[in-house]
């Protein structure tokens, strides 16, 4: 699989503070990768320079294996990208404003409607945008966007300021981009749960640096679990269960037994209940990637 995005050592200095602080960016093809951070941390920043909105004060970017600064037109023509709140001809129709952009870009008039169904306004397609409520006028924006078919889409905090329904619509919108027409999606997001349900590689980024950068799926790994049984006679319980070499350290009112085989636990159970004891509860208890992203980013949420 081919690499979409690169950049190597990516900073950009405002006023001596490093508001991009030495990133190293690897986004694969098809992959929607969530660009996590809190306010402030970046993210818009970085987005600015990968769009070529604003140069970095030093390292690179690498786009469809491309150097940015040397081929920009040509990479940027196969971007498409939705950063801040776009702007529309208020007293236009939807059609109309992407009429106006289309012939900018120079696509047939067809793709219009096709991008329409896309975002599902169709049938909003000859209303005036100035009716339109927030979660459509993003959905216009991701839109136009589409309009010339980019190999990448860039998204700036998309979902900001909608209301749940608005949500989940742009959230299946961008989930669907990679399955149908093979595009890479980036996404930043201050928000983890909207990254959790989304995307499927991540990068944290934290006070301007990258300090976690992998698979969705391998950062789930990561989430630690403990076996908690509740039983009886708990202080004697754990020390039965140092027989069998168990980390089990006694809380209110269980037995908390550290990262454990099902063999672990299978033992642990018979051995309790041959000595005696009753076993009222045997529960997993799995670390949240909240707890995960707080240990990363020194306690300041996501
Ligand atoms: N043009 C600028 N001049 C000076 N400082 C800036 C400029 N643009 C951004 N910054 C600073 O750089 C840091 C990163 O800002 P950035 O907008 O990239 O963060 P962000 O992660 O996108 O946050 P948000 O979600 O709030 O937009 C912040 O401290 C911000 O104040």
């Amino acid at each position: 699989m081919s690499m979409i995005i690169q950049t190597e050592q990516l900073t950009k200095t405002f006023q001596k503070q490093h508001a991009v602080d030495h990133i190293n960016m690897s986004i694969q093809e098809g992959e929607i990768y969530g660009f996590l951070g809190p306010n402030g941390a970046g993210k818009t920043t970085t987005i600015r320079m990968l769009l070529g909105l604003m140069k970095p004060t030093s390292g690179s970017v690498r786009i469809f294996d491309k150097q940015l600064n040397k081929h920009k037109l040509d990479i940027l023509r196969q971007v498409g990208s939705l950063v801040e709140n776009p702007s529309y001809y208020p007293h236009l129709t939807a059609y109309e404003n992407l009429n106006v952009i289309r012939q900018l870009v120079g696509v047939p008039q067809k793709r219009i409607t096709e991008v329409l169904e896309t975002v599902r306004l169709t049938e909003a397609a000859h209303r005036k945008v100035k009716g339109f409520s927030l979660g459509m006028k993003q959905r216009l924006g991701i839109a136009a966007a589409l309009l010339h078919k980019p190999r990448l889409l860039i998204l700036d905090e998309p979902t900001n300021g909608l209301d749940p329904s608005g949500i989940i619509e742009i959230r299946e919108l961008i989930k669907s981009l990679p399955k149908q027409y093979g595009m890479t999606v980036l996404i930043s997001s201050h928000l983890l749960s909207e990254i959790d349900q989304i995307a499927t590689a991540v990068g944290v980024v934290s006070k301007g640096k990258l300090i976690y950068q992998d698979r969705m799926s391998n950062l789930r790994k990561l989430a630690e679990s403990t076996i908690n049984i509740q039983c009886s006679d708990l202080e004697q319980a754990a020390i039965k269960l140092k027989q069998l070499e168990l980390a089990a350290t006694v809380e209110e009112e269980y037995i908390s037994l550290g990262n454990c085989s099902n063999r672990s636990v299978s033992d642990a159970v018979s051995l309790l209940v041959h000595q005696g004891h009753e076993i009222y509860r045997v529960e997993e208890r799995k670390q949240t990637l909240e707890q995960i992203f707080l240990g990363m980013t020194d306690g300041v949420s996501l």
